[in-house]
Formats: C-alpha cells, sequence, structure tokens
C-alpha cells in the first residue's frame, strides 16, 4: 500500500500546487492510496507512523522539500518497518532531490517511483538520537539555515522561484557578523583541533543549501559521511572563495580541509546552532554517526 504526506505550505505554496496536479493524475489512473496533508511544523514525523503503524503502507511519498523528507524518515525509522521513500521534490532547496538525480518533473518523478525499477539503499546520519538524510553542520552553516527558516524573504523569493537565491542571500549576512570559533574534531577516534573554524558540515550527498557542491567527494551508500571544515580564513577570504563551492572548486582551496569517518565528534569554544538537513536540531557539541544501508529509496 502506498501513502503520500504533502507538505502544502513547501516551497511557499508549491507543495499544494503540485499535490492538487498530481491527484487529478493519479484519479484518473484509479490509483488507491493514502494521504495525509501536514498542518504544523514537525506533524510529517508522526503522520509517516501512523500510515505505517495503522494503515499498513510499506511505500511514503514524500510531497515537499527536504525539511519534509527529514520528518518523514524520522518517523519511518521509529517504526523500524523498513518501508521506502519517494520523494516529490517541491521546497525550495530540494538538495534529497538533487543528491539523488530525482526527476525535478512531479508526473515522471511519480511514474519512476510507482516502476520500482530504481531502488537503492542509501545511509543515514545519525544526530542525538535523530537522522539525517542529507547533511549536518554547525557553526557558519547552523546560522545560515536559521536565518533562511526564519526569514521573510525565503516566501518572497520562493513565489517568484527563487528558492535558492534565499540561501545564497543568508550566506552572504551571516557572512558580515559570524565569529569563527575554536573547533575540535574527532573523526574514528583521530582527534584534529582547528584554531578559527567557520564551518563544520558532515554530509551524507554532496550538494546542500539548494545545490551548493560543499562535500563533491560524498557518497550516500559508500558507509562513510564527507566531512568539510573551513577554518583560519578572514572574511574577506572566505567571501572570495564562496562562489567555488558552486561547482566544487573549493577542494583546492589552502583554508578548506576534508576528511571521510564513520563516527564524528564536534566540540567547540562556545556552543553552535546545529542543523540537521537544514533544520536547527541541537547545539554543539554533537556526535554524528553514520548508520550504514539504512534507508530504501526508489524514484
Ligand atoms: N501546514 C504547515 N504549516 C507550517 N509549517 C509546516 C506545515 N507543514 C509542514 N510545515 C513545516 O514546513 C517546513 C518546511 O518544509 P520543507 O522543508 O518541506 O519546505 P521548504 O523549506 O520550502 O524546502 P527545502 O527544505 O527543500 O528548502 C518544515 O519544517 C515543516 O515542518
Amino acid at each position: 500500500m502506498i501513502g503520500f504526506i504533502v507538505n502544502p505550505v513547501a516551497g511557499n505554496g508549491k507543495g499544494k500546487e503540485i499535490w492538487d496536479h498530481l491527484e487529478q493524475n493519479l484519479r484518473q489512473q484509479g490509483a488507491v492510496y493514502h494521504v495525509r496533508k501536514t498542518s504544523r511544523e514537525g506533524e510529517a514525523e508522526n503522520l509517516a507512523v501512523e500510515l505505517i503503524e495503522k494503515e499498513g503502507v510499506n511505500k511514503i511519498i514524500a510531497v515537499g522539500g527536504d525539511g519534509t523528507v527529514h520528518e518523514v524518515v524520522n518517523g519511518m525509522y521509529q517504526t523500524g518497518k523498513g518501508c521506502l521513500l519517494g520523494h516529490v521534490a517541491a521546497g525550495s532547496g530540494n538538495d534529497f532531490s538533487r543528491g539523488h538525480s530525482l526527476s525535478n518533473d512531479p508526473i515522471q518523478a511519480i511514474e519512476r517511483i510507482m516502476s520500482d525499477k530504481r531502488e537503492k539503499v542509501i545511509d543515514l546520519l545519525k544526530i542525538n538520537g535523530r537522522l539525517a538524510v542529507n547533511s549536518v553542520g554547525a557553526g557558519f552553516d547552523g546560522e545560515v539555515a536559521k536565518t533562511t527558516n526564519e526569514a521573510s524573504y525565503k516566501k518572497w523569493l520562493n513565489r517568484f522561484k527563487l528558492g535558492k537565491v534565499a540561501y545564497i542571500w543568508s550566506v552572504i549576512r551571516v557572512l558580515c557578523t559570524y565569529r569563527p570559533c575554536p573547533v575540535t574534531l574527532t573523526v574514528d577516534g583521530k582527534v584534529i583541533p582547528f584554531e578559527r573554524a567557520w564551518l563544520i558540515t558532515i554530509a551524507n550527498i554532496p550538494n546542500y543549501g539548494g545545490g551548493m557542491l560543499i562535500c563533491p567527494g560524498a557518497v550516500s551508500d559508500d558507509g562513510f559521511a564527507e566531512i568539510c571544515v573551513v577554518s583560519n580564513v578572514g572574511r574577506l577570504g572566505l567571501l572570495r572563495a564562496f562562489p567555488q563551492i558552486f561547482t566544487g572548486a573549493h577542494v583546492n582551496h589552502p583554508k578548506i580541509r576534508f576528511f571521510r569517518g564513520r563516527q564524528i565528534l564536534v566540540e567547540t569554544q562556545r556552543p553552535l546552532f546545529v542543523h540537521a538537513d537544514g533544520e536547527i536540531v541541537a547545539q554543539t557539541p554533537i556526535c554524528v554517526e553514520i548508520l550504514p544501508k539504512s534507508l530504501r529509496i526508489c524514484g
């Protein structure tokens, strides 16, 4: 049995628009399914549990953005039932969709999900008891996620299909005020200190923030997270390096270092905001663990 979880407000109303179009199509085909629409933040998680445990759903299709996928996956995982995840992108950033090369076209995305031909099993990141599908970020990253989620310009830009620009604008704003701080990273037992770290990103897929290629070497099913740390660089130097993130050219920058690991501890001199898939979930210190091959996805 298939179940849809729809976030009508994702992408500033794109969720509703796309669902209305999909529903018409599904009805024409005589498809049998359950559907739940979210009415508030955090609800998708409970709806996923309900669909699996009460309705016997074994494939959930999340219609929304990365925040919706994040909540649905956390709910699915709670049940321990090994439900399959499909996704129709309707958010502002849509990094999960981009990172797994899902179709941008809702009808084509559904056709692929229904065909069962494109299934894979991916790793997940566990942080303080919660799961992330895309990435976890502390420091500058956390501030950017917080600023974007609270910003009124996100809504305006979404209205003009410029969701990506909202993240870029937040990056520039945070860049003007953020203070880097000493960070100790422990990757699989190896201690790596940084004097003035700006950001620490732990990624399962290469992209975040609406397509920025922060960890170009991240592979979602290799049992490892890729970690990017930017440190000991001035504000102007960081601003100059920023455009390189769109192509992945920052991998050659002398102040940007990459690591790979299964268990990552991030300790900081002062508490820093931490996001998981763009949603603020904690403050440092954090421990992030990779859960290899833990989620079946299709599409
Ligand atoms: N009815 C609702 N009213 C208000 N917020 C909601 C509602 N339903 C879900 N939410 C919340 O909306 C937030 C954003 O959703 P989502 O991430 O799917 O879209 P987005 O932010 O536009 O896209 P992306 O994360 O890809 O940039 C989530 O935190 C979710 O909990």
